[in-house]
């Protein structure tokens, strides 16, 4: 609806009625796929419709009723209490009936709880507050709703709770704790999970609800047994559906003081992995071990798991080929630690805070090794942001302990409320638009693996989207120290050269673009900044016009190419010497002072094609050539062609340290390896192929043959 719509700010002209809300929602609900792993569409936020969630406590709002709502309006110091009386329907939100105590009845549609929407794990019958509620219209007809955004805006109340009027209190859904307990058990065996919890947490809110007689029989049965029997199937619900914190918190609250505790402190244990806090975790799961628990076996396997990963955390060792070869489509997380002592955040010349190295790192070495905070198996490019941010809205919601690492990220522009995170109503505040403002600026691409990236086979584009909160730290520089790659949800970052303690870590955010402004226009619109790199700042220098004259020839240079590709087949002359001539232009038109020591980007495109043009002809002499000269116009230092006696690790470490590592860079230093071979210079073809695999280490992140690279 547009600002000026003549009905933003108004009552509804008529609102439908129950009876008619109900039809309707009862031909949703028999159209709906009830299958659990149907894909549900993500309403995923646009940030210039963005308001704030409501940080009031439920008990300072003015309850008013849902025939006060008015259209288009976001309803501050208001809120509304109602009950739900009917199934859900799920799509990209959850849709509900709702009736207040004057028996007027709307919809209320929920988004962004995904399959943990406290309406999908809510029965009807029971009754949710809405936190200064947002009014919808639809667009056409009587098509009204209450449209909640923000998952904390919306809250289940306790049966008990004096703010739910009389009118509404129906009693209790089931007759005994007993009962429920048992619904709890069924759903948990029908693995409907959130139905479950809801099930299983009623006995523990509802005591003051039920008549006296049913008191009594509970408390009867109360002796301790039956609450921590309750507290630990909890524990394990919360468990399954990855809720660490609750999961902790009922495991431990299941405890008699007996031997069986044993069972609380497993499951505690298996939270805090859950968490990735493995020193906790290995406490509680000593603990079980020390009650000489009946399933000593399980136990001791989840232990000797938890010192693996305590051992990774401290060393950094990592078999990386076994976990390579662990990776399929269904197994994308993998099991083991973060290493992340070699670096540490502080504030940052270049922006607010950044990745430091806490020692002396060489070039080639594993800065830090991060499993990520958050990634979802989608790598279908449609859907891979869309599902990180709903996983992100989840998990700020199931698990508050991770709250404030994520919340904490660097936000762009938007502006919070400083509330976010902290627990209102038992709650906490979510607020979407941060989320997804953090999401966009911090989130990272991975491929399954950056190695089978690198194959000529694959078929690039298919990338999941993650968030590592300690890469997110890194500022980017067009000429960075470090480089990353990803095994499943395992992001490697290794040092592209020597890196001394102290100095600021950097990456490429994106694979950067070779003319300047048209990068600085990329950063300026997906991240607002400009770069100050060493190569930004020396092209800043440069002259306007001979900018404008590289990127006339380059174009040129990429029509003939573009015409010519080398892998169709031996080449003509005339287009290779045509080729040859533009990037001789293009070189002249390199300032020398402004590009001395500095990558020549432009020149990296025309350099590559001529690579792979004479490699096409078997004219090994100009492969080399070329082969070291795309080495320099990466920045590093090139092995003059007669130089016998070069180290092949030296060139990664050239003085100045204004070098841009890639797959070409492995690429050339292969062809050149290849191509020394056919010269009968086996040595030199020696020194390229280590230097080409020292390469390929930094861009995959662990050693790897450079056969994989065909082509
Ligand atoms: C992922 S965060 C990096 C960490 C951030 N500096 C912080 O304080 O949390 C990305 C944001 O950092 C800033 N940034 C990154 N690299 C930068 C650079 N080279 N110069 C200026 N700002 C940069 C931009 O505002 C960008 O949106």
């Amino acid at each position: 609806m547009t600002e000026s719509h003549p009905l933003r700010g108004k009552l509804p002209p008529r609102r439908l009625a129950k009876e008619e809300l109900a039809r309707t929602h009862k031909s949703h609900l028999k159209k709906q796929d009830l299958t659990p792993d149907a894909p549900r569409p993500v309403k995923q936020p646009l940030l210039d419709q963005a308001y704030p969630a409501s940080t009031r406590s439920i008990r300072d709002l003015e309850i008013v009723p849902l025939s006060d709502l008015r259209i288009e309006e976001h309803h501050r110091g208001k809120g509304v209490v109602v009950k739900v009386i009917s199934p859900p329907y799920v799509g990209a939100g959850v849709i509900s009936l709702v009736e207040d105590e004057l028996g007027n009845a709307d919809k209320i549609a929920i988004y962004n709880h995904s399959d943990s929407s406290i309406l999908s794990g809510v029965p009807e019958g029971c009754i949710v507050a809405v936190k200064e509620p947002y009014y919808k219209y639809n667009g056409s007809g009587e098509d009204y709703m209450i449209c909640v955004d923000h998952p904390s805006d919306v809250i289940l109340l306790r049966f008990t709770d004096p703010i739910i009027p009389e009118l509404l209190r129906l009693g209790p859904l089931l007759k005994s704790a007993v009962d429920w307990r048992s619904a709890g058990d069924k759903a948990f065996i029908e693995r409907d999970f959130p139905t479950a919890v809801f099930w299983q947490v009623l006995p523990v809110w509802s005591r003051s609800y039920l008549s006296n007689k049913q008191c009594q029989a509970l408390e009867a049965s109360d002796d301790g047994t039956f609450r921590a029997g309750i507290f630990a199937k909890r524990a394990g619900t919360n468990l399954v559906l990855g809720r660490y914190d609750a999961a902790k918190a009922d495991a431990l609250a299941s405890r008699t003081g007996a031997s069986s505790d044993w069972k609380a402190y497993f499951t505690a244990g298996r939270a805090c992995y859950g968490l990735c806090d493995y020193q906790t975790s290995r406490g509680y799961l000593e603990s079980a071990l020390g009650l000489d628990p009946p399933a000593t076996s399980s136990v001791k396997k989840e232990h000797s798991r938890c010192l693996s990963r305590l051992y990774e955390e401290s060393t950094g060792s990592y078999n990386f080929e076994a976990l390579f070869d662990s990776l399929s489509p269904t197994n994308v997380h993998l099991d083991v630690a973060s290493f992340l002592s070699n670096t540490r955040v502080a504030d940052s010349p270049l922006h607010g805070r950044g990745l430091f190295a806490a020692r002396n790192i060489k070039a080639g070495e594993l800065i830090y090794v991060e499993k990520a905070t958050l990634m979802p198996n989608q790598y279908e490019p449609s859907r891979a942001s869309a599902a990180l941010y709903a996983m992100m809205v989840r998990q700020l919601y199931d698990n508050p302990s991770l709250a404030s690492t994520i919340l904490s990220l660097y936000g762009g522009a938007y502006q919070r409320s400083g509330h976010e995170g902290d627990l209102v109503d038992g709650v906490p505040i979510v607020d979407i638009f941060l989320v997804e403002s953090i999401r966009n600026k911090n989130c990272f691409s991975a491929p399954l693996s950056t190695l089978d990236d690198t194959r000529p086979t694959t078929t690039s584009g298919r990338m999941a989207k993650g968030l590592w909160l300690h890469a997110s730290y890194m500022n980017h520089s067009c000429v960075p120290n470090s480089m990353r790659s990803f095994l499943g949800d395992l992001l490697i970052s290794r040092a592209t050269r020597n890196i001394a303690e102290g100095e600021e870590l950097s990456q490429q955010y994106v694979p950067v673009k070779a003319l300047s402004d048209v990068r600085q226009a990329q950063f300026l619109a997906g991240w607002g900044f400009t770069c100050q790199c060493a190569l930004c700042e020396a092209e800043s220098r440069g002259s306007r016009q001979m900018l404008q004259k590289r990127k006339e020839i380059l174009g040129r240079i990429e029509r003939v190419c573009g015409k010519n590709t080398p892998n169709k087949g031996v080449l003509p002359d005339s287009a290779i010497r045509t080729v040859d001539r533009l990037t001789k232009q293009l070189e002249e038109l390199h300032e020398t002072e402004v590009y001395a020591g500095l990558p020549r980007l432009a020149l990296v495109y025309p350099v590559n094609w001529l690579i792979q043009a004479h490699r096409g002809r078997k004219a090994h002499a100009k492969v080399v050539r070329y082969a070291l000269r795309l080495l320099r116009e990466f920045g590093f230092r090139a092995p003059a062609d007669e130089d016998a006696n070069w180290e092949p690790r030296e060139i990664y470490n050239g003085k100045g340290g204004a070098s841009l590592m890639t797959i070409h860079v492995v690429t050339a230093l292969k062809y050149a390896s290849e191509a020394y071979k056919a010269l009968g210079r086996t040595d030199l073809a020696a020194r390229c192929e280590e230097a080409g695999r020292f390469g390929y280490m930094m861009v995959t992140g662990f050693e790897n043959d450079l056969g994989i690279l065909n082509g």
